[in-house]
């Protein structure tokens, strides 16, 4: 799915009302509808809730108007806010005229706000993607009042006060939703950590904006969604053998931390890799053997962390990181890696700490290698924190362009940047992930996929990253957030892949 910008999300609903030969009332009137129906779907509002519908000037207000009237013609107790203004949209205005004489206008006044008691439901059609400024005067202040109390906020289109898509002023009124309800497309905001507290659970309603002028809009900005990776892992043949799918190799583990090792490992033989050798230091040689008994295991001469480089003849793809330590003799590893790798790499872990602390490494990155940093790895990489999440997404793009890699920015949504800018963010994944080892186990899966011949470099990155945290949602049933481990996302991998094979 394509992450529209503000312009382009107008651009679109011109376009549709064009190709549809529709008025802008007709499209209204859809995504009103939609709204409606969630409402009495999902929402289930029974005929008591109290429903105060809080409208701005424009086309988001108008949408509000148009929820207002259907709740109100289907029986349902509504008050309907207008926010005083200059100047209202066409639309807006339209709508207004078609308000039912029984539903009572009131006015948004300093000394007149909505009143909100127990369990009641706030439609927040204030502004939308039309939004040119920070929220002020009696704006700011309904929505600070409706912050600060109990409501159960349900934002049309976007949290009022929020941008879609650049970080507003500091300390500016934004709606605190509880529900967000976009049309057809998420907005880039809904996917950044910083908005968390205004999006809430946000919904994409689908209201028939054109699929055509969505494919031809130029747009950088992916949310990847399982439908649009169905196909892109090519089915097993049937006189396949092991050395159809690859030989990988991983450079992993020191003293106290060869389970990283293990976890990576497990995880990239049930990727379906066609062969696995682990690289560890000679500790870990008796753990790796019983653990991951599947994989081959050729320990380093030195006992607690990595010294030498193996001969990398026999191997279709390396990765470097889990549980590594920043030893100097590792360093040496990974730049002697770096300098001779003929295939591709997947870094990670203290191998990404080692390249943020001597950047110099950072010129010998084979293009097309695949890094797979979580924030406070990806600062170090950089060298200088955000000063926000959209210039930490400017960061990694800038990144991915110079070094002309693959770069992850891993969390709730995970981001991709590609070397020609394109940026794509999954959508898979739960927050009982958040806790020692996942990234060990991406790094495993990511390993298998990039030794697999056919599969380019971008789907082997979006297909491994949907697999991880689809994974993470099928062990989710079994564990429950606080008891899913990594090894239980190993456990899953195989099923989560297969949802994505060709037929
Ligand atoms: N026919 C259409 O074009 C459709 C539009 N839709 C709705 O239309 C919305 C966009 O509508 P608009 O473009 O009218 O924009 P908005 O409704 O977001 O608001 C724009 C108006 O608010 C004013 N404004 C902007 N920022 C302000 C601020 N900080 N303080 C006070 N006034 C401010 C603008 O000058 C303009 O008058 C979408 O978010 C969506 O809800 C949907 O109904 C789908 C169909
Ligand atoms: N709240 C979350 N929602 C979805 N995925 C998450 C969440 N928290 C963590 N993850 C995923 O779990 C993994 C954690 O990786 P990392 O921070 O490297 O941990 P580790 O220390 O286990 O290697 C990443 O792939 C990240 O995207
Ligand atoms: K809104």
């Amino acid at each position: 799915m394509k992450l529209l910008s503000a312009a382009q999300t107008r651009a679109l609903d011109q376009a549709t009302i064009q190709a549809q030969h529709i008025t802008s009332a007709d499209l209204m009137e859809r995504a009103a509808g939609a709204v409606t129906n969630w409402l009495l779907d999902e929402l289930l509002l029974d005929y008591d809730t109290e429903i105060q519908v809080c409208c701005g000037p424009g086309n988001n207000g108008g949408d509000g108007l148009v929820v207002a009237r259907q709740l109100h013609r289907a029986g349902y107790p509504v008050q309907l806010w207008l926010l005083p203004a200059a100047r209202h949209s066409t639309d807006f205005t339209h709508q207004k005229q078609q308000l039912p004489t029984g539903l009572a206008v009131r006015q948004i006044a300093p000394d007149n706000l909505p009143t909100i008691t127990a369990g009641t439901v706030v439609v927040d059609a204030l502004f939308g993607t039309g939004l040119s400024r920070p929220l002020e005067g009696l704006a700011a202040a309904l929505v600070r009042h409706l912050n600060d109390s109990d409501a159960t906020v349900v934002a049309v289109d976007i949290p009022s006060g929020l941008y879609a898509d650049a970080t507003q002023p500091a300390d500016s009124a934004v709606m605190r939703a509880t529900y967000t309800l976009s049309f057809e497309l998420p907005k880039l905001a809904f996917l950044l950590p910083q908005n968390a507290s205004f999006v809430g659970d946000w919904r994409l309603l689908p209201i028939g904006l054109d699929a055509q002028a969505i494919q031809n809009m130029a747009c950088a900005i992916h949310f990847v969604t399982a439908d649009e990776l169905r196909g892109r892992l090519p089915k097993r043949p049937k006189f396949s053998h092991k050395g159809t799918f690859g030989h990988a190799l991983l450079l992993a583990g020191s003293k106290g931390k060869i389970g990283a090792a293990v976890l990576a490992t497990q995880a990239c033989l049930r990727a379906g890799v066609g062969l696995m050798t682990t690289r560890v230091p000679a500790v870990g040689y008796d753990i790796l053997q019983i653990s991951a008994p599947e994989a081959m295991c050729l320990a380093d001469p030195a006992t607690d962390f990595l010294t030498e480089l193996p001969d990398l003849t026999p191997y279709a793809a390396v990765g470097i990181g889990p549980g590594l330590g920043q030893h100097d003799d590792t360093r040496a590893v990974l730049r002697q890696l770096l300098e001779t790798a003929q295939v591709p790499l997947i870094i990670d872990a203290d191998a990404l700490n080692l390249l943020g602390a001597q950047p110099e490494l950072q010129q010998l990155l084979p293009p097309d290698s695949l890094l797979t940093p979580h924030p406070k790895e990806f600062e170090r990489l950089v060298g200088e924190p955000a000063r926000d999440d959209y210039h930490r997404l400017d960061q990694l793009r800038n990144f991915a362009g110079r070094t002309g890699c693959y770069c992850v920015l891993k969390g709730a949504y995970t981001a991709l940047a590609a070397p020609d800018g394109a940026l794509y963010f999954n959508s898979t994944g739960n927050p009982g992930m958040a806790s020692g080892g996942s990234g060990d186990v991406l790094t495993g899966l990511l390993l298998a996929l990039r030794a697999h011949q056919g599969i380019s470099p971008l789907a082997a990155a979006l297909v491994g990253l949907h697999a991880h945290g689809r994974a993470a949602d099928l062990a989710l049933p079994h564990t429950g957030h606080a008891g899913l481990l990594a090894s239980d996302i190993v456990r899953f991998i195989g099923p989560a892949l297969e949802e994505l094979m060709d037929e």
